[in-house]
């Protein structure tokens, strides 16, 4: 880095950041972006800079003069001195603009040793690179155009994807599927934009007479495409964040050795007495591959203990918040018979398939979706019709309840054949393109229904993060003739 020339000053700085987990491992990868990268493997290296994109083993040396701090001067050491031996690595060099920032860019794939990676990333520092920000190198590639906002969500769903159905759909965004389709429709409302341009700028010629209906029926049809685009689309948003299922019920019911049988560990406390558990314990396992949180709760009762009520409150509190209610009743209480369970809010078992609200009209996830009533300590007392009896003593049926839980969160996670919307920022975009649209169809004046389309087509654009203000003016142009 040279502080006073003008056209390295404006460039952004070098960036690095380790691209493996921490903790003990063989490898440890370092990135880097950015203008210097190729002066900086320069130097690392001895001024044997590896061929463009092969893995080439070298020894790294510390920058001579690097001992005096990383803050004497950004470009020190890129002189021709080599320093101390640092590790010998495997390193790449990868010049732009085909890197995956699009700048040039390198890996360094070290030995990965605490000490290594300190080293290494002082003589970094001393050589005037800098740690990247989260999400800084992705941030570059799409501000260099290598892929859209929606393709680098996909991959931060790919990294954070725990299950093969998250890694599907995560995969399908990266690969453009969202892209693809919201460009289709960006397409699409542009020609229609055109379309009303057309009429603004000659309102007495060119047009056949019917053009008019013409325009609403297809804005109206894309409107509609669009609506059954955010129909579809609670799932792929719950595959991608996990679901919340609730265990409640009475005290002394079996909740919490449930709970142990069904994460297969000794995560709850279990005991005879009735009130054993309290604070509200939350255990992770799959189910119908998709990332399921466990949430076991205190039994619901009136009490005078207020620790106990504060864990009553928290477990209603639960159990409306959560995905699915797995209501379990005591089966050796005498009053647990059907409409007498407690908490659960409405009487008897509920089936496992009714009571959906499956989206807010504000495209939210609802609470409680769904209830499944579970008759516990069917080895002292078979369950009554209605209920799933289950004893997490003996096991019985623990595993069909494991199949019906994993049934409903494959439900709950279900989307059709078109890529769905995964957040909430893509419900948003996609419902206020649609509420544009509707206005549009409805405007008679073409300045207006312009202007309605243009909004539309900013909210696609956002999705994308790509505002076509030059994609129109060239499909306006081309595609109308209108300098004939
Ligand atoms: N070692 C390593 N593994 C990795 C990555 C990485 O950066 N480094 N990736 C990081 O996410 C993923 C792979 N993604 C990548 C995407 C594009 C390019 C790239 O260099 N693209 C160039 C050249 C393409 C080509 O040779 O065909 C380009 O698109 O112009 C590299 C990695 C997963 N594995
Ligand atoms: N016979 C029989 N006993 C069971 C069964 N499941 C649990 N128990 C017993 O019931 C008692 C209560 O079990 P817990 O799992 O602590 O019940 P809980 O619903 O979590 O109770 P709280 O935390 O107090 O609300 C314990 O003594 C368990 O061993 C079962 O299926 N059959
Ligand atoms: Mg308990």
């Amino acid at each position: 880095m040279i502080p006073h020339h003008p056209s390295v000053a404006a460039a952004e700085p070098t960036i690095f950041a380790r691209a493996t987990g921490t903790g003990r491992a063989a490898i440890a990868v370092i990135r880097l972006s950015g203008a210097t990268t190729g002066a900086i493997l320069d130097c690392l290296c001895g001024h044997s800079r590896p061929p463009p994109r092969r893995a080439v083993l070298r020894a790294l040396r510390a920058p001579t003069g690097s001992g005096a701090g990383p803050h004497e001067h950004p470009g020190a050491g890129l002189g021709p001195d080599a320093g101390e031996l640092l590790d010998r690595a495997l390193v790449l060099w990868f010049p732009g603009p085909h890197s995956y920032t699009g700048e040039d860019a390198a890996e360094l794939h070290l030995h990965a040793g605490p000490a290594v990676v300190e080293a290494v990333g002082d003589a970094l520092v001393a050589l005037g690179a800098r740690p990247a920000e989260p999400g800084e190198f992705t941030r570059r590639a799409f501000r260099n155009g290598r892929l859209d906002l929606l393709e680098a969500e996909g991959i931060a769903d790919l990294i954070e994807a725990e299950t093969q159905a998250q890694r599907r759909q995560a995969l399908r965004q990266q690969d453009g599927a969202l892209s693809r389709l919201y460009a289709g429709w960006a397409d699409r409302l542009r020609v229609m934009l055109a379309a009303a341009e057309a009429l603004i700028d000659f309102p007495d010629e060119d047009l056949p007479p019917d053009e008019d209906a013409l325009i609403r029926a297809e804005i109206r049809m894309l409107g509609e495409a669009m609506r059954a685009h955010l129909r579809d689309g609670a799932g792929a948003e719950r595959l991608r964040t996990g679901l919340f299922f609730a265990v409640a019920g009475p005290p002394n019911a079996g909740k919490s050795t449930l709970v142990n049988l069904l994460c297969g560990r000794d995560a709850a406390i279990v005991s005879p007495w009735a009130g054993t558990t309290r604070d509200a314990l939350e255990v992770r396992l799959v189910l119908g591959d998709v990332p399921v949180t466990l949430v076991d709760t205190a039994g619901l009762r009136d009490t005078d203990d207020p620790v106990e009520a504060e864990g009553v409150r928290r477990a209603r509190a639960h159990a409306d918040a959560a995905d699915v209610v797995i209501r379990v009743a005591d089966g050796a209480d005498a009053s647990a018979a059907p409409g007498a369970v407690a908490g659960g809010g409405s009487d008897g078992p509920v089936s496992a398939t009714t009571g959906l609200d499956e989206t807010g009209s504000d495209g939210t996830r609802s609470g409680a979706a769904t209830t499944l009533p579970v008759w516990n300590k069917c080895d002292l007392q078979p369950a009554p019709p209605g209920w799933l009896g289950v004893s997490a003593l003996t096991g019985e049926n623990v595993e069909t309840l494991r199949d019906v839980l994993a049934a409903e969160a494959r439900r709950l996670t279900a989307s059709g054949a078109a890529p769905p919307p995964t957040r909430a920022r893509h419900r948003a975009g996609i419902a206020e393109a649609a509420a544009r649209l509707e206005d549009a169809a409805r405007e008679e004046l073409p300045e207006l229904r312009g202007e309605a389309l243009r909004l539309a087509m900013d909210a696609l654009g956002r999705l994308t993060g790509r505002i076509g203000v030059e994609d129109l003016l060239d499909t306006v142009f081309n595609r109308f003739c209108i300098g004939k």
